[in-house]
């Protein structure tokens, strides 16, 4: 069978899918549990957020892929090792009750509820990545600052073979099953297998629809809502020369927006770095079902310069030149060309600026 065969990775397709779904049901009941008692949030070593709805959510999902593909490996965001610190007993007692109370959710064994083998399962997560294999990713909540702000989050999940990604599932709770129509609720799950389109079906399953379907009126540039993730007035520049309208959103529900036909461009410029910092390194886990998604929808997507993602290096993607991601490819060439001269611009600027 080859890779783009009509039923190629259709089990895989299937077991992904429950697992984004069992997820994001652990996602939304956390949610609520988190807007009473904020203490169940960790800030990791890099300043970012982590909360009991990332763990049990890295949990479910590790747990459904280990009992479906034992020899897989799994290359997910979080570790828990601070779930293990005598500190956060409470925090570990949170993610175990989240995750264990119901059967359904693939950890109901009495065995299976232990704190070991939740942490285990946690820990599935660690693999290093890199070319030459058959892996999965997972970002339990993408956007946690937007799951905590009640905003747009994305349960996501990858499969890559030989650095190219094959599958690509984002669990979106929070968006609009119809993005004209809120009376038809909220909670999709994007799907896309390479060679066989992209998709959006209900949370809960139903009402299959083949992606893109909605032309947008307006032309958006999509954009993270965090300054401190994105170049927020390097791509105000872009967006004013091509008469572009800015709009922010949290995690990969951008890639999903984008490729339903809701935006126009979904553009990521590395923020620039203070105090001598280090340049961000962006990770495989939050581009790589977002790219086959797009891909799929028909749409294309580089870094700023053109160039070809790279899911095959490990679990970060090597220098970060930013992102470009359109469903129309002549408006691709476009935003790559305006980006080299909004850049020239802000150099010009700062030689100007320094005596
Ligand atoms: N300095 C930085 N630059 C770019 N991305 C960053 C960043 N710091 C964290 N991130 C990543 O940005 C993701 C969210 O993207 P967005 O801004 O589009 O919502 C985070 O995912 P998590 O929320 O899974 O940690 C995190 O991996
Ligand atoms: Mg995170
Ligand atoms: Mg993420
Ligand atoms: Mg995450």
């Amino acid at each position: 069978m080859s890779l783009t065969s009509p039923e190629a990775f259709s089990v895989e397709k299937h077991v992904a899918i429950a697992a984004v779904r069992r997820a994001c049901l652990v996602t939304c009941t956390v949610f609520n549990q988190l807007v009473r008692d904020r203490t169940d949030i960790l800030q990791k070593e890099d300043e970012s957020p982590v909360t009991v709805g990332d763990y049990a959510a890295q949990a479910v999902i590790n747990t459904v892929l280990k009992n479906a593909f034992p020899n897989d490996p799994i290359v997910g965001e979080e570790g828990a090792d601070a779930l293990r610190q005598g500190s956060n007993a409470r925090l570990r007692e949170r993610v175990i009750s989240s995750t264990g109370e119901k059967a359904q959710w693939g950890l109901g064994s009495e065995h299976e509820r232990s704190s070991g083998s939740l942490l285990k399962a946690i820990d599935e997560g660690n693999d290093t990545g890199g070319p030459n294999k058959r892996m999965w990713t997972v970002d339990p909540i993408d956007g946690t600052k937007g799951f905590l702000r009640g905003g747009q989050y994305a349960v996501c999940l990858s499969l890559i073979v030989n650095s190219q990604v094959v599958l690509g599932v984002i669990g979106c709770p929070n968006i609009q099953i119809h993005p004209a129509n809120p009376d038809e609720g909220k909670g999709c799950i994007f799907v896309a297998v390479r060679g066989q389109g992209a998709f959006q079906i209900t949370l809960s399953g139903t009402g299959a629809v083949k992606l893109p379907y909605f032309p947008s009126e307006t032309s958006y540039v999509l954009q993270s809502e965090e300054p401190k993730h994105t170049n927020i007035p390097l791509i105000k520049r872009v967006s004013d020369e091509l008469n572009l309208t800015e709009w922010g959103m949290d995690s990969q529900a951008k890639y999903c927006c984008l490729a339903r036909g809701e935006g126009a461009v979904y553009l990521r410029m590395p923020a620039p770095t203070v105090g001598g910092k280090q340049p961000y390194e962006e990770r495989i886990w939050d581009h790589a079902p977002g790219s086959i998604l797009i891909e799929e929808a028909g749409g294309k997507i580089t870094d700023s310069e053109g160039t070809p993602l790279r899911f095959g290096l490990g679990r970060g993607m090597g220098e970060n030149r930013g992102f470009v991601a359109t469903v129309d490819e002549e408006l691709h060439g476009r935003v790559v060309s305006a980006i080299k001269r909004a850049q020239f611009t802000e150099d010009a600027k700062k030689t100007k600026a320094t005596p």
